[in-house]
């Protein structure tokens, strides 16, 4: 017998004779395993609430029916939510609708949105929301860390008169080269491409200034920024077992770290440089008249005395972040537009024309804040599109930040942690708040001044409602108006006889394939025949 033999045997009987042998104690461990695991997923989990004595939709008779109604969801969200307002929402009640994500979320009536507005920010947090539904603790931890978001100020002081002529400059190039350039000649162009190209285009020239967003690897790196981000975001949250996301998630991040990365070469000298400017101006009292994005937000940091709105790192987080929201939401929106107008036909086609013409005709030809104002059939259309084709189901989603939860105006307790919404698509289409709903009727606004396509009412939520309506909401109803407009004046099309089929991928409405239509481009803007017969 060698020495080390003779130790374990030694060892061995030590144990025996203490009862404490090594099997036994691998036994315990391997035992006690699940439940550490359970206990640690618990932890990590905790913010995954589902509250007691709601009821749930969606679910079936079978095993698991909880867990298996929300790996369901990801294609019966849409059925999920329309039962849930059918048996509880119309009747004033809320229900849970099950989430691939796991996060059930409790469904309010819209009876309750009086009661939800009026929650502070401190009951319900919409910031929450945000951060969790695109895992920006994992995919741009920097575009969150922020005591004021006077990058939400800046969009507001956007000099949206001053703008247009940009505006107008950045539409005509990307038509040119997505709808065709030679009059006469029909194209087919894609309407999801389409649209996602130009939105992008116009909001980088907008946010960033001609020279960055004009340069081909920045449009690149930007805009896969704003794609990647929303495919990283849904494998960490579909995928990535929460226990497991401190180490997963930021290896799921990669992709979109590195277009952030690349994004921030260009942006953060850019940033700095408006930041020493707007700095210099504050004392000298100059300040450029016509501001991108960018300067507006070197002109809020310069006069901060938070140190970190002084690092053009943060600022660049932001701007990208905001470009996500914003490209994302507009493109769908110029998506759900033209198919709508497309389908409506050449008779409402002919008069949002007559339109646009009549009012580029009197402002001289140019573009400006007050002619688009004057749009108002436009207006009333863009606003039913938004109506009609709404791309998101759920919306005004907040979660309950407050310990010890919330109570709900007919009593029920919702624990902190519970994310609440409410039906947009199913109030959108509800008989009791509109005529005739399911049909799209261009001109259902007009002549209501107080239905804006800015404003939000307690039954129009697409750009949500109450203190967190879409800040972005003013600089994109005049960039869609913009645009439509100078569409209609410049090209010519060919009608959708059959409506292009969408479907849902969890909450989110999107078209089934490509949807192509047919376009071509006028001798001249239609205004100018109107001068001339005039
Ligand atoms: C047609 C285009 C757009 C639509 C339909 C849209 C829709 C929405 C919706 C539904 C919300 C949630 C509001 C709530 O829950 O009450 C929201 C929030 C927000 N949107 Fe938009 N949006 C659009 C364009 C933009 C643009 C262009 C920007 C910025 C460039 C932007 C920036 C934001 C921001 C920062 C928030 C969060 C507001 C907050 O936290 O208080 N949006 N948007």
């Amino acid at each position: 017998m060698d020495n080390v033999t003779e130790t374990i045997l030694l060892t061995s009987d030590t144990s025996s004779a203490t009862g404490y042998s090594s099997t036994g104690w691998k036994t315990y461990l391997i035992a006690a395993l699940p439940v550490i695991i359970y206990a640690l997923h618990l932890r990590a989990t905790r913010r995954r609430v589902v509250p007691k004595g709601v009821p749930w939709v969606g679910l079936r008779n079978e095993w698991f029916a909880k867990i298996r109604a929300n790996m369901r969801e990801l294609y019966h969200s849409k059925q999920n939510i329309e039962e849930g307002y059918q048996l509880y929402g119309k009747h004033g009640k809320p229900c849970i609708t099950p989430n691939s994500t796991f996060e059930a979320e409790v469904v309010l009536p819209p009876s309750y949105m009086g009661w939800l507005v009026a929650q502070p920010d401190s009951v319900l947090s919409i910031y929450e929301v945000l951060i969790n539904d695109v895992e920006f603790t994992y995919t741009s931890p920097r575009s969150w860390q922020f005591h004021r978001p006077f990058h939400v100020e800046a969009l507001n002081k956007m000099n949206l008169n001053l703008m247009t002529g940009v505006m107008i400059d950045e539409m005509s190039e990307c038509l040119d080269d997505w709808f065709g350039a030679v009059p006469g000649k029909w194209e087919r162009v894609s309407v999801q491409a389409s649209m996602r190209v130009i939105l992008t285009c116009i909001t980088n020239r907008v946010f960033v200034g001609k020279e960055i967003a004009h340069d081909e690897k920045y449009f690149h790196y930007s805009s896969h920024y704003v794609h990647q981000i929303g495919n990283c975001a849904a494998m960490i949250s579909h995928l990535i077992p929460a226990m497991l996301k401190p180490i997963l998630a930021p290896l799921a991040a990669l992709p979109v770290r590195y277009y952030d990365y690349h994004c921030s070469r260009y942006l953060v000298p850019l940033i700095q440089k408006h930041l020493d400017d707007a700095t210099a101006a504050k004392d000298s009292h100059h300040e450029e008249r016509n501001p991108d994005m960018l300067q507006l937000m070197a002109r809020f940091a310069a006069k901060s005395h938070d140190p970190l709105d002084h690092d053009p790192r943060s600022l660049c987080a932001r701007i990208l972040a905001l470009n996500f929201v914003g490209i994302h939401t507009s493109s769908a929106a110029a998506m759900g537009a033209i198919i709508d107008i497309l389908c409506a036909g050449p008779d409402v086609f002919a008069k949002l024309r007559h339109e646009a013409a009549t009012v580029l005709r009197d402002a001289g030809g140019v573009w400006n804040k007050a002619a688009v104002n004057r749009l108002v059939l436009m207006d009333s259309t863009l606003r039913e599109s938004l109506r009609f084709s709404a791309f998101k189901a759920r919306g005004v989603e907040r979660k309950i930040v407050q310990k010890g939860g919330v109570m709900l105006p007919d009593g029920t307790l919702l624990p902190e942690g519970t994310k609440v919404g409410m039906p947009t698509t199913e109030i959108h289409m509800d008989p009791d708040f509109y005529d005739d709903p399911r049909t799209f009727r261009y001109d259902r606004f007009v002549g209501k001044a107080e239905v804006g396509m800015v404003n939000t009412t307690d039954t129009f939520l697409a750009f949500g409602h109450g203190k967190h309506a879409c800040p972005g909401r003013f600089f994109s109803t005049h960039e869609l108006k913009l645009f439509f407009a100078h569409i209609v004046l410049n090209y010519d099309f060919k009608f959708f006889d059959e409506r292009p089929k969408s479907k849902y991928l969890s909450d989110f409405c999107v078209w089934e394939d490509h949807v192509y239509f047919e376009t071509c481009r006028r001798e001249r803007s239609a205004h100018l025949d109107l001068e001339a017969s005039s």
